[in-house]
């Protein structure tokens, strides 16, 4: 991993943290093992059924099908009854974006899905293509004889023994519902909350399903029924004689097992995909990097992304330094002098903000920088010095030597000056929750900077959007910005442009291009959905004398209080200077 990766970060930021870039979270729908508000089911339970369905129509054969998020367009089918689906479709909406794809945050949902409710954690690959209508049939369904089942999973890529583990691996969460299959669960005293008959005694991602199986204590309807022609858990557990049934009966194997072959599902594509490596967490994560004009100042926003083991305590002597070196000027490109600042703040998240991070044992610690930047000098690199204090030199990161090296500063988006307008266009009823939702035209405002020591001769954004309410689209747009002299930068050497950007989605993100002198120069995949209400954050005050190796003189806010930072800045032996 080398910054910047910017498929990457998207996918790890919401693997490990949950959430998306604006804070709106998806693994707090889910965890801790939550239960759907009105239904009482399991939510983990209804995310990985969705997986599995969605993934069921891969044809190994000519390779059609597989995860790519077509479900949303298969509900209507009997194969996929269920109003789990429904819901589960409408969790995601808000999630997909230009870099993590519908099929990604589905499979996302099934990783947070097992790991909330006690199970491992599978191994997670990104880059999944979305597909933008129904594929082929070809779902399991409890009715179907045991040859069926079988050419059914073959199709999918499974042999019997995979097809009984991936069968037991799903349905230890969950169960049959009176709503959808009334012929396996009588209904309840209540119309609107479903008789729920669970696949075993558990709620946990655990392994009792096999188990009470074994034992012959099970009260799996798909084991038990009278209805024998709907016993496709039973056909499926003695279609080899219970052996791989056996096999699961440790915990651990169990945990394994499922491990191996729900990475294996959520990895089934269609043919001409190719996923990225696993994405594993980064112990030291840049993120956040932006240039921007704030109360007519030109600013740097950074932030460091620490893990800490939750089970031992943050050490508060800790500083964290961020260095940077001038891109313009007799300083350029670090010529013997680079600048330093401490964090404008520090923030502990969650442990509670992804079960897959919880489950390693981490949370994380940002440190938080917003530093002013003389647009004469500009920035051309940063890296960071985190000094822990307890006797042991300080730790460099630095992008694996070279720096964080900030690709250009020709254009970037201007967010305080954005605006979005939200002009709502119809209403409608969330299929069977009977929620009241409104569907909005946002009518976007897109202020850039852009450089004037060049005329650019074009200033354009694309903008785009898949996280579209039933998905029947996504929005991919591109807008020519003019220069706009009522709108002032206070910024010498910035000119400001701005135009009109109209989404029917959640999520807009942009990329702003300026073409100038026969080259481009873009700002990629920029949020935007923190217009209009991000508080300002002033910047801090950065090293504003000449260090000499010894020491330094200066305060910053910290989390901790007003710290002295002789001691931090004693370490940073490059020279820092004011000009
Ligand atoms: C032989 C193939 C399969 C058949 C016939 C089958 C059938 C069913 C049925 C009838 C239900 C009840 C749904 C409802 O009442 O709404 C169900 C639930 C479930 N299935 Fe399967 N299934 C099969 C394979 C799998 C596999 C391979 C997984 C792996 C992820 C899986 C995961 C689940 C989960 C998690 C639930 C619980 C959903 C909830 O509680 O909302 N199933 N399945």
């Amino acid at each position: 991993y080398t910054w910047p990766s910017p498929q990457y970060d998207a996918l790890e930021g919401l693997l490990y943290e949950g959430r998306k870039s604006d804070g709106s979270s998806l693994s707090s729908i889910v965890h801790p093992c939550r239960k759907r508000t009105g239904t009482l089911a399991s939510i983990a339970a209804e995310w990985l059924r969705f997986a599995f369905h969605d993934m069921a129509t891969h044809n190994v054969n000519n390779g059609t099908g597989g995860l790519d998020g077509s479900l949303v367009y298969e509900l209507d089918r009997p194969e996929n009854f269920g109003l789990g689906f429904n819901q589960t479709a409408s969790d995601f909406e808000n999630y997909p974006n230009k870099l993590v794809s519908r099929a990604d945050i589905i499979s996302i949902g099934a990783i947070f899905a097992v790991a909330t409710c006690g199970g491992p954690i599978i191994p997670f690959r990104g880059g999944r293509i979305d597909a933008y209508s129904a594929g082929n049939f070809g779902t399991p369904q409890p009715q179907d004889d045991l040859g069926s089942l079988t050419t059914s999973f073959q199709n999918q890529g499974f042999n019997t023994a995979e097809m009984i583990k991936l069968v037991a691996c799903g349905h230890t969460m969950g169960g049959v519902r009176s709503s959808d299959f009334p012929e396996l669960v009588p209904a309840g005293p209540d119309p609107n909350v479903p008789n729920i008959a669970n696949f075993d005694t558990t709620t946990q991602f655990d392994n009792a399903v096999v188990t009470e199986y074994l034992s012959g204590y099970t009260k799996n309807v798909l084991v038990v029924t009278s209805n024998k022609t709907m016993a496709s858990d039973l056909r499926v557990f003695q279609s080899d004689g219970n052996s791989t049934m056996r096999s699961l009966t440790s915990a651990s194997t169990f945990a394994s097992e499922c491990q191996s072959i729900f990475a294996r599902m959520l990895d089934t594509v269609p043919a001409g995909v190719t996923l990225t490596d696993e994405i594993t967490l980064l112990p030291v994560k840049v993120n956040g990097v932006q240039l921007s004009i704030e109360e007519q100042k030109l600013v740097f926003k950074a932030s460091l992304r620490l893990i800490q083991p939750i089970n031992a305590t943050a050490n508060a002597k800790r500083t964290v330094t961020m260095l940077w070196c001038d891109k313009y000027g007799s300083a350029a490109a670090c010529k013997g002098a680079t600048r330093s600042s401490l964090p404008v703040n520090t923030l502990s998240d969650d442990p509670n903000i992804s079960p897959v991070t919880l489950n390693l044992g981490y949370y994380f610690i940002n440190y938080n920088f917003v530093v002013p930047i003389d647009s004469a000098a500009s920035i051309s690199k940063f890296w960071f010095q985190v000094d822990e204090h307890n006797g042991t030199a300080a730790t460099t990161y630095n992008n694996g030597g070279s720096g964080y090296v900030l690709p250009q500063d020709q254009i970037f988006f201007v967010p305080k000056l954005s605006h979005v307008d939200n002009v709502q266009n119809m209403t409608y009823t969330q299929v069977y929750t009977n929620r009241d939702g409104s569907a909005y035209t946002h009518v976007y405002t897109i202020v850039a900077a852009v450089r004037n020591d060049t005329t650019p001769s074009r200033v354009y954004v694309n903008g785009f959007d898949s996280s579209v309410h039933g998905y029947p689209y996504y929005v991919n747009v591109t807008v020519d910005l003019a220069l706009n002299s009522s709108l002032s930068s206070g910024v010498p050497g910035y000119n400001l442009y701005s135009g009109i950007v109209n989404d029917s989605g959640y999520q807009l993100t942009l990329d702003l291009h300026a073409t100038s002198g026969g080259a481009t120069y873009t700002q990629d995949f920029v949020a935007t959905t923190f217009l209009d209400n991000t508080p300002y954050v002033a910047p801090s005050t950065p090293s504003n004398a000449a260090v000499k190796s010894s020491g330094s003189r200066s305060s910053f806010a910290h989390v901790f209080g007003w710290t002295p930072v002789a001691c931090s800045l004693s370490l940073i032996v490059a020279l820092t200077f004011w000009r």
